[in-house]
């Protein structure tokens, strides 16, 4: 919305939100999150044509247009739980919008939905709303990455808005195209009908997560062989019909996004009668069941039982921890292990879904005392983080459960150097820049020996750490010998 702002200087835009915290940071200095760049924009247009309120009725019922970006989680209880997407936010949304608006309001879908969302929305707007009053849903799903949102939003590859195939529907497909035209090549503004847009956002995620999910399992076997991942990747990615980007092997994938929106597809292809459709995408996320004619292979590396069920993102978090615990001689009980980056990805403060979350737990499981350092993640958000249920973070802040207990093993250093002090190993698992140029020299001096670097980023260079004395794990790399004895059993 304050891209939007920027660029359609005649146009006022008023961000509401049901959170009056979130609308007081938005109006303050400290915006409520991390992106680079956001600070700027919002610097130029706030009080412009870019206003924030909690005043949702008001302002929605003076809106031609209405852009609705409620969270949509997956839901925890009832049918379809751990797999549906939860529609009470916008089925409350549009319940609202129906009763305060007294002109034609076009609707847009830019939460992510699942397909036929609008069909359901229409109902509810049409049902609901005043007499002569018409409305006009559009699908328009936002593709920006966290970490890159407005580099992403100025340059998009693709805007999509998908609307009904009557003159109404047009007309609204085309005002909408005409806001975004301002700054987006025409040719990169795709229009289609609403099903195909609904569908092509959940289909988008579940590719790219695939390709995550791909390149990950890869490197567990790299690491059995003596492949590197990253050669692996760079001559795959060479190859034009599969391009060289997301193809980076990491401790897994997270953020608030692939594995709600994946789950999503899954139930989806499960209610439309496709079973095997939702299999199909279930691997990437949930299970994955070794073809028969690779079992004997992996039973070997990894003591796998025959099909053995196995979720490949939870299982490169999982192979991850089990690295650490049997490196040290298979136990890390009251050893110190530092945690370099919390957020699920850089340039970014947002922790929903970070594979930090499962590997701390991990540590702790087996006793470890954790000391995180994030550049941009509070203490306060890491003991929610690991305190919180499955599901709950995708909730509005104040409907989530009040603060917990605090984990004792778990403490939040205030640079990397200090979370390192006196630890056995440290963990890398965000791919903060900074931490490429540390002074590993002055890590391992004050560190307990033998020291160990997990790189779960593959963002260290491992020979000069092991010239420094370091033992270091770089997923799906060759491994140091004394790694290759110890393998890591899921
Ligand atoms: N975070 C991202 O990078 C992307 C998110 N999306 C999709 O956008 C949607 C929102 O995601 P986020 O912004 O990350 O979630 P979020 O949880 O940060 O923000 C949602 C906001 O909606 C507010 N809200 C809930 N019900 C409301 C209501 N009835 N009226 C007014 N405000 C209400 C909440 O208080 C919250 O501040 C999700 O469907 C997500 O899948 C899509 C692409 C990128
Ligand atoms: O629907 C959404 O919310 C968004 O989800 C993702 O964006 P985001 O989750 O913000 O960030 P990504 O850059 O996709 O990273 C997701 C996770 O995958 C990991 N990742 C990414 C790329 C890669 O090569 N390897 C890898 O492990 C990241 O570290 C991170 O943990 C998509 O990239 C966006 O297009 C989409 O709009």
């Amino acid at each position: 919305m304050a891209v939007i702002a920027l660029k359609c200087p005649d146009v006022e835009v008023v961000v509401v939100d049901i959170s009056a915290a979130r609308i007081d940071a938005w109006n303050s200095d400290a915006l409520p999150i991390y992106e680079p760049g956001l600070d700027d924009v919002v610097r130029r247009c706030r009080g412009r044509n870019l206003f924030f309120s909690s005043d949702v009725e008001r302002h929605v019922g003076e809106a031609d247009i209405v852009f609705v970006s409620v969270n949509t989680p997956t839901k925890a209880r009832g049918l379809g739980a751990g797999k549906a997407a939860d529609l009470t936010y916008w089925e409350s949304a549009a319940r609202m919008i129906a009763a305060v608006a007294t002109s034609d309001k076009v609707v847009v879908e830019k939460s992510t939905v699942p397909v036929k969302t609008a069909e359901a929305i229409e109902k509810i707007l049409d049902h609901n709303g005043r007499d002569g009053v018409g409305f006009q849903i559009l699908s328009n799903p936002e593709f920006l990455a966290e970490g890159t949102a407005i580099r992403d939003l100025l340059a998009p590859d693709r805007v999509l808005i998908g609307g009904r195939e009557t003159a109404a529907g047009r007309a609204a497909v085309q005002a909408l195209k005409d806001v975004y035209a301002r700054w987006v090549p025409e040719e990169r503004i795709l229009t289609t009908n609403l099903w195909s847009a609904e569908l092509s956002k959940l289909a988008a995620n579940a590719f790219l997560a695939q390709r995550i999910s791909s390149v990950n399992a890869m490197s567990a076997l790299c690491e059995a062989t003596g492949a590197d991942v990253a050669e692996v990747a760079y001559a795959v990615g060479k190859d034009s019909r599969i391009g060289a980007k997301f193809l980076n092997a990491s401790v897994g994938f997270g953020g608030s996004c692939f594995q709600k929106d994946i789950l999503n597809l899954v139930y989806i292809c499960e209610c439309n009668g496709l079973p095997e459709v939702a299999n199909y995408w279930k691997q990437v996320i949930k299970g994955f069941k070794f073809p028969a004619i690779a079992t004997t292979m992996c039973k070997d590396i990894y003591s796998l039982t025959p099909f053995q069920v196995i979720k490949i993102n939870d299982y490169q978090k999982s192979r991850f921890v089990n690295r650490v615990v049997s490196s040290m001689f298979n136990t890390v009980a009251g050893k110190k292990i530092a945690v370099l980056g919390f957020a699920f990805k850089k340039d970014t403060g947002d922790t929903r879904e970070t594979p930090a979350i499962d590997v701390c737990k991990g540590l702790i499981g087996d006793k470890a005392k954790v000391s995180i350092y994030d550049p941009q993640v509070t203490e306060d958000q890491v003991q929610r983080d690991l305190a919180m249920s499955k599901f709950d973070w995708d909730h509005p802040v104040h409907l989530q459960p009040m603060s917990p207990t605090a984990i004792k093993q778990v403490s939040v250093a205030w640079d990397a150097y200090e979370a390192a002090r006196d630890a056995h190993g440290v963990c890398i698992l965000t791919e903060w820049d900074e931490f490429r140029s540390l002074d590993y020299a002055r890590i391992y001096g004050g560190m307990q020996k033998p020291a160990f670097v997990f790189d779960g980023r593959n963002v260290v260079d491992a020979e000069k750490l092991r010239e420094i004395g370091f033992i270091v794990y770089s997923i799906g790399k060759p491994l140091d010998a004394w790694l290759k004895d110890m393998p890591a059993v899921a």
